[in-house]
């Protein structure tokens, strides 16, 4: 039976569905992680069962290769992959140059190994992710577990020397426990609410001892496509400046649907 979509989904659905279009036979695909991520999969999965299309996907997270292979796409490691011809993935921010906020899933390293290690990155996102300059969304830190305090304390001195002025810094938890990655590592998300010079900022956090990776994106994606709650599909291209714009019909008899 076919569930009626939220908004919200919807909006993630088209976008996900937009960008599957970019999928042919014979690509090696980065999956990403995350709510939209989940719909992009699930679009996949029903070309490669309605369709034949024949993809291996590299998944960014224990979650992504699970619900993969549930939909029967065929999952393989990026060593085994080498190189991808392109990856999809979500974010929780991207600002005018495409520049991304990522790891709000806390999967942040292996989506920017996954990504770099491709030809092409798309970005699927809702218009709500759309922003003049990075940093509302809190920005995701992996550490290491080993001395996490001190390397949390290293951030904040560094926010200072940056002249950064909001620089709360928190520990992300998962219950009364710390969030652990998939990398067996913490996550501590800096408050910063306006990131003047992410690109700055990001090789400066990653010359600290005990940083394993930031949640910016910088200079990666290609292409962002946005997802409307009505069916409007925007595809910005940052390569060849373009911006258009189409609809996608939500189809009752969409396969997609029904396992949900
Ligand atoms: O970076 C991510 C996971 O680490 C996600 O792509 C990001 O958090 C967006 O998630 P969603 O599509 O659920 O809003």
């Amino acid at each position: 039976m076919t569930k009626e979509l939220s908004p919200a989904d919807k909006a993630k659905f088209v976008a996900a569905k937009r960008a599957c279009d970019y999928v042919q036979t014979g690509m090696k695909v980065g999956l990403g992680t995350g709510s939209t991520a989940a719909w992009m999969v699930r679009c996949l999965g029903e070309r490669v069962r309605e369709e034949g299309l024949k993809i291996v996907g590299v998944p960014t997270s224990t979650r992504t290769a699970e619900l993969a292979r549930q939909v029967g796409i065929q999952v393989v490691s990026l060593d085994e992959a080498k190189w991808l011809d392109l990856t999809i993935d979500g974010a929780d921010e991207f600002d005018p140059q495409l520049a991304l906020i990522k790891g709000g899933g806390a999967a942040l390293l292996q989506e920017k190994i996954v990504a770099t290690a491709s030809d092409q990155m798309i970005v699927i996102a809702d218009a709500a992710k759309e922003v003049a300059t990075l940093g509302a969304f809190p920005l995701p830190v992996e550490v290491i577990p080993f001395g996490w305090q001190t390397t949390k304390a290293l951030i904040e001195e560094t926010l200072v020397a940056l002249d950064v002025m909001n620089r709360e810094v928190s520990l992300r938890m998962n219950g009364d426990r710390p969030l652990i990655t998939d990398e067996s590592n913490y996550i501590v998300d800096l408050h910063l609410k306006r990131i003047g010079n992410p690109r700055q900022l990001a090789l400066v956090l990653n010359q600290i001892p005990g940083v394993v990776e930031n949640g910016l994106f910088i200079d990666i994606c290609d292409v962002v496509v946005i997802g409307h709650s009505d069916g409007r599909v925007q595809v910005r291209d940052i390569n060849n400046g373009t911006d258009t714009e189409d609809r996608i019909e939500f189809l009752p008899s969409d396969n997609i649907f029904r396992d949900l």
